[in-house]
């Protein structure tokens, strides 16, 4: 079973509260859903390998510690996703970036892939996917399933905001994916948004609404 963790440090905490506000605009719900991506790719981060390296500095010569094992690479799922690349960026910016595009139907909630783009040699990476919202949980599993039939090995998902029904669909799907969100929220509602929630996520972003 994949992990799932609600990374609630305070400034995290804070900034989630920010972009709950239905009167935040686009302006700001943009810069902070990517001050929150950063941190949680801070924390997210904690248990990168490290490995020695000889380093002469003007005093002399030192070992010292540089990041080893495998590189990374962000995956948005399109388009909300797209909100919290650059703040992932800040703090890893030779990071790949993989676009993953998915449409829920307003319907019948189902996901619908539109468009992929992968760096060739995702199979070698290891793999932070973003998207602000986890709901029902059907976009997340069906971007997962498209990864990994192009040969991702390691990935980790990280949300904004977690429905308990997301969490538990996408760890039975895929119980080697750990889960990474800044808040657990109640409930799903009856047309399938998450309660409170953020609202439309892509529609908060890119001021479609
Ligand atoms: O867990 P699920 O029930 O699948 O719902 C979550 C998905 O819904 C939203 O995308 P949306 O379909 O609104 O597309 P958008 O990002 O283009 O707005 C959100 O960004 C997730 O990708
Ligand atoms: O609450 C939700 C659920 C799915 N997608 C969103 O953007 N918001
Ligand atoms: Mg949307």
């Amino acid at each position: 079973m994949g992990k799932f963790t609600v990374l609630n440090h305070p400034l995290i905490q804070h900034k989630l509260t920010i972009i709950r506000d239905k009167n935040v605009g686009t302006k700001e719900f943009r810069e902070v859903a990517n001050e929150i991506a950063e941190l949680m790719v801070y924390e997210i981060t904690r248990d990168l390998p490290l490995e020695d390296v000889e380093v002469e500095t003007p005093m002399g010569h030192s070992v010292q510690k540089q990041l080893a094992g495998k590189k990374l690479a962000v995956i948005p799922i399109l388009r909300a996703g797209l909100g919290m690349v650059d703040g992932v960026l800040e703090l890893i910016p030779a990071a790949k970036v993989g676009h993953i595009g998915m449409y829920r139907d307003e319907e019948t909630l189902k996901p619908h892939e539109y468009f992929v783009k992968m760096p060739t040699d995702i199979d070698q990476r290891d793999l932070i996917i973003v998207d602000p919202m986890l709901a029902t949980g059907g976009s997340a599993i069906m971007a997962i399933d498209a990864l990994k039939k192009r040969g991702a090995q390691s990935m980790r998902l990280v949300v904004l905001v977690a429905a308990p029904e997301g969490v538990k669909a996408v760890q039975e799907a895929h119980p080697d994916v750990d889960i990474y969100a800044a808040a657990l929220d109640d409930h799903l509602t009856e047309s399938g948004y998450i309660f409170p929630g953020l609202g439309d996520a892509g529609d908060r972003l890119f001021g479609t609404k």
